[in-house]
């Protein structure tokens, strides 16, 4: 326990970490915690002998690697030169975007079919799958997985640890006047309600007990909390609280979303809130002999919202708590009914177009395809501007969902894409990991040998293959599709709460070092001290006193916008060998071969938009359609034009002050 705080310390944090000399060389902001997706890293093994395989299940210690059939696998005992990567280092609790995976433990039934556990989590960011594969001889073999994310929970970490974690620094974030998400996404039965909506410890009785706590606290008797609590099915919403009344969705004049009719409670204690969760949770279960079969159909929303006592339309935070449709429901075609695969069809379209939201939302795009689905209408002011989103995978770690499990950590993984070399040094580490997996049949000193040569590959590593990885990093997904895109670029216009939010501190490597220069004063991202009661068990990392950054949104309006070496009127500018080193050279070619790729990507995307508007208008013509209908294709049209083009404007102009940038400083 923290006796300070009477908060559990989390197994992660409790934890000795390894030294990493990896990130003795990378700048202490990179560590941060901004991105941390991981592809997948295979490895292949052969599978045991057939006795051996009545093996007890196996337990998840990091030192005992097993594979999916419960046995010791090949992985070799560590020589004491290997240090635990730099994934140990924990994650920023203060990034936009976090994503963490929760494993559930096996239940009952899976234990007593003797089903073996296949999720290994071996630090607190990394999960291994050992996916059971068959080959076509027949021989089976395991096929192992690593993925790292912000945070990995295992089976047996508590709601409270998991809250500390996820929920708790978006509780803080709405206090200052932002916007919170909160989900929990997994196939079914993988424990997304009992993280989120557990109606005696989920994340949001936790959250409203902070919440009510901060309440009470002086400097905010001005507000109070309003509990709403609706589903969407089939791209319908239902009021949970009213009866399943059906609601609309609406944008109001700043920008919020407003689900018009919602009933909402002003409730200030856990005790209420719970009463009022029950009967709202009643709801959604009595539709398991109506419409709705299944309530892992329909994703269930509990948002708290903070508003001003005396003007209740006075908004001044909101927090979401998303407890998602089974993500495997997304796949229900074939043999299924009509209605369970236009269900299916309708929770595949949600959580895509929620993926793509987010991944903007990481990436800092003007543009993000909210219109794609209901769900992402109704979050639509949560990815925009002042926003958080705290993403919990959930996965069952039974040997028969493996697929399901894999599924689900590649949505998340794809969520949050590499963006820094910070990651790629994660990547780097994580992947000497497996690698020796392959030194099963060395001695042990051949090992030793093996682990420090890999080491000081490491302590070598510099910003090498850097393009490679940009190459993952496209600003349109492939499985974007034509999606339409809405001009959601933050403007000072755009402040949804009429006052003045702190940074989020994003760390965009592209901009280090240039708006310190620009802005002349780092920017505090903690600027509030409104959780002084509450332990934030934040990374000391997340203060970011050197290189922190702004969002590219807040920062002046084009200050860049011509070159001074061509508004000089002098024009005696020249770089000196003394005024640009051959790194930043070399970062400036890095820099103009990625605005390349982006705009030739958005080239693209306008082409396929053009060939779809014009199949559609042809297509609608040819049957004798509407003209209005050709009219309200065109406006989308024209809509996710604008937005491509301003994208290119964005990209291009970034270019451009990086160009500026360096005439300036000669
Ligand atoms: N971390 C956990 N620790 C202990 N039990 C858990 C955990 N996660 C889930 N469970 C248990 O597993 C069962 C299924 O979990 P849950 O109902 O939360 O799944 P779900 O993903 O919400 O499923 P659905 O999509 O069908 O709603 C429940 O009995 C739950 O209590």
């Amino acid at each position: 326990m923290d006796n300070s705080t009477g908060r559990r310390i989390t197994p992660s944090q409790g934890r000795v970490r390894a030294s990493v000399p990896i990130r003795s060389r990378i700048p202490s902001p990179y560590i941060g915690g901004k991105t941390i997706t991981q592809p997948s890293v295979m490895q292949q093994q052969q599978m045991p002998d057939e006795e051996e395989e009545e093996e007890p299940i196996q337990n998840s210690s990091p030192n005992r690697r097993l594979n999916a059939y419960g046995l010791p696998s090949r992985h070799p005992s560590r020589g004491n030169s290997y240090s635990r990567p730099s994934i140990n280092t924990p994650s920023n609790l203060t990034d936009k975007i976090r994503v963490c995976v929760r494993k559930r433990p096996l239940n009952k039934k899976e234990v007593a079919r003797n089903e073996k556990d296949i999720a290994t989590i071996n630090s607190q960011r990394t999960v291994l799958i050992n996916e059971p594969k068959v080959k076509v001889d027949l021989t089976r073999y395991v096929e192992q997985h690593m993925f790292v994310f912000d945070d990995v929970f295992d089976s047996d970490a508590s709601n409270e640890e998991v809250y500390q974690r996820t929920a708790l620094p978006l509780v803080e974030y709405i206090f200052r006047g932002g916007k919170a998400t909160c989900f929990a996404y997994g196939q079914t039965g993988s424990g997304k309600t009992h993280t989120m909506l557990d109606e005696k410890q989920g994340l949001y009785v936790l959250a409203a007990r902070d919440i009510f706590n901060l309440l009470r606290r002086e400097e905010f008797t001005h507000l109070a909390s309003y509990i709403g609590f609706y589903e969407i099915y089939q791209g319908q919403l239902y009021d949970l609280l009213n009866q399943r009344k059906k609601l609309f969705a609406r944008e109001d004049g700043k920008k919020n979303v407003v689900i018009s009719g919602l009933q909402e409670y002003n409730i200030e204690n856990v005790d209420a809130l719970m009463q009022v969760f029950d009967y709202g949770n009643m709801a959604r279960s009595t539709g398991t002999t109506g419409a709705n079969q299944d309530s892992s159909r329909s994703h269930a929303i509990l948002q708290i919202v903070l508003k001003h006592k005396k003007n209740r339309k006075k908004f001044h935070g909101k927090l979401s708590f998303i407890d998602l449709a089974g993500s495997e429901r997304g796949a229900d075609r074939g043999d299924a009914d009509k209605q369970t695969r236009m269900e299916g069809a309708e929770i595949n379209k949600s959580l895509l177009a929620l993926k793509e939201c987010i991944r903007a939302l990481d990436q800092d795009k003007k543009h993000t395809p909210f219109r794609q689905s209901k769900l992402t209408q109704v979050l639509k002011d949560s990815f925009v501007g002042n926003s958080r989103t705290c993403m919990i995978a959930t996965v069952s770690p039974n040997i028969s969902n493996s697929e399901h499990t894999l599924n689900t950590l590649r949505y998340a993984d794809r969520v949050k894409e590499l963006k820094s070399e910070r990651d790629r040094a994660d990547r780097v580490a994580a992947g000497l990991e497996l690698a020796a997996n392959e030194l099963h049949g060395l001695t042990d000193e051949q090992r030793q040998q093996y682990y420090s040569d890999a080491q000081s590959k490491m302590d070598g590593y510099t910003y090498e293959g850097y393009e490679e990885e940009e190459e993952e990093d496209q600003v349109y997904d492939d499985d974007e599709g034509s999606g339409s895109f809405e001009d959601e670029f933050l403007s000072e216009d755009d402040d949804l709460f009429g006052e003045e939010m702190p940074s989020d501190g994003i760390v965009d490597e592209d901009f280090i070092g240039i708006s310190d220069e620009l802005f002349g004063k780092d920017i505090d991202n903690d600027s509030s001290d409104i959780m002084s009661n509450l332990t934030i068990t934040d990374s000391p990392d997340s203060r970011r006193s050197t290189s922190t950054t702004v969002p590219y949104h807040i920062q002046p309006s084009s200050p860049y916008s011509s070159s001074p070496r061509y508004s000089n009127t002098s024009n005696d500018n020249s770089l000196s060998s003394q005024s640009i080193t051959h790194q930043e050279i070399e970062d400036f070619l890095k820099n103009h071969r990625h605005e390349l790729r982006e705009v030739s990507d958005a080239n693209k995307q306008e082409t396929k938009l053009l060939a779809n508007f014009t199949l559609e208008m042809n297509s609608n013509d040819d049957l004798g359609g509407a003209h209005d209908v050709t009219v309200d294709a065109f406006e989308r049209y024209l809509d996710d034009l604008d937005g491509l083009l301003e994208s290119k404007e964005q990209i291009i102009s970034e270019l451009r002050r990086k160009i500026s940038q360096i005439w300036r400083r000669s």
